[in-house]
């Protein structure tokens, strides 16, 4: 396994982003496991974890301009990103959006660099059916932006509609939409790294869910 994988596996773990039990999806599935990105509420833990998407960018060596965070946790995570890149000596424009329009000030749904006739990567937290992705996706062809990608930590590999096909979410969206989709990990890294150490009694539900709902 890589070295960004095992780090951020490690780290969600220390962090409680990574947690066994049952939880209810945005896609209505119910799941034994869950990754909670809000739980990367330190300066040091959201540093670490910006590390690791600036390796797994730097591995995949995808081309863009500006970093495009979906609300609301994909906002800190593109903003820390940004700040990752920026300490790297990359410093790459970042913008994010609102998810009810403001109809004061400034107004709008979007928020920080425009994304116009730019190449415009976005970072979000995990991609499960893509639903945030393909949301996320329209608001920035809306802007004029020219979607480059989208990085997250974790790819959960399942299906978008487990009864019609077994491809990713990930995957359809690199087939249909032509983008990279690039994870820091993916289900069955995490898979390896429970297998044999503490968290072994957990692979059962794991592998079960992964039956019903994950990808071939
Ligand atoms: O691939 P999908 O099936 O769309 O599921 C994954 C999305 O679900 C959550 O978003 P949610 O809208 O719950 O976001 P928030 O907590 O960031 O507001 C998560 O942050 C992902 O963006
Ligand atoms: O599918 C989701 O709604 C989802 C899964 C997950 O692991 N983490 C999260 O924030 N959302």
């Amino acid at each position: 396994m890589t070295d960004h994988r095992a780090r951020f596996l490690q780290l969600a773990l220390r962090v409680e982003a990574l947690r066994f039990g049952e939880f209810t999806l945005k896609s209505g599935r119910t799941s034994p496991y869950f990754f909670n990105a809000g739980r990367f509420d330190s300066g040091a833990s959201i540093a670490e974890l910006a590390g690791c998407y600036a390796d797994a960018l730097d591995t995949a060596g995808v081309a863009f301009d500006v970093l495009f965070g979906p609300a609301y946790k994909g906002i800190p995570l593109a903003t820390a990103l940004a700040c990752e890149f920026a300490r790297r000596g990359r410093d790459y424009p970042v913008a994010f959006n609102r998810k009810e329009a403001k109809a004061h000030g400034e107004g709008g749904m979007l928020i920080g660099a425009p994304l116009d006739g730019r190449r415009v990567l976005i970072v979000d937290d995990v991609i499960t059916a893509g639903t945030a992705i393909r949301e996320a996706l329209g608001l920035i062809r809306g802007a004029g932006g020219v979607p480059a990608g989208i990085v997250i930590a974790l790819d959960r590999q399942e299906a978008v509609d487990p009864g019609v096909s077994r491809r990713s979410a990930a995957q359809t969206v690199t087939d249909e939409q032509g983008l990279p989709v690039i994870a820091v990990a993916r289900l069955a890294d995490l898979l390896d790294f429970t297998a044999g150490g503490a968290l072994d009694a957990q692979r059962a539900g794991l592998l079960a869910y992964r039956a019903a709902y994950g990808c071939d």
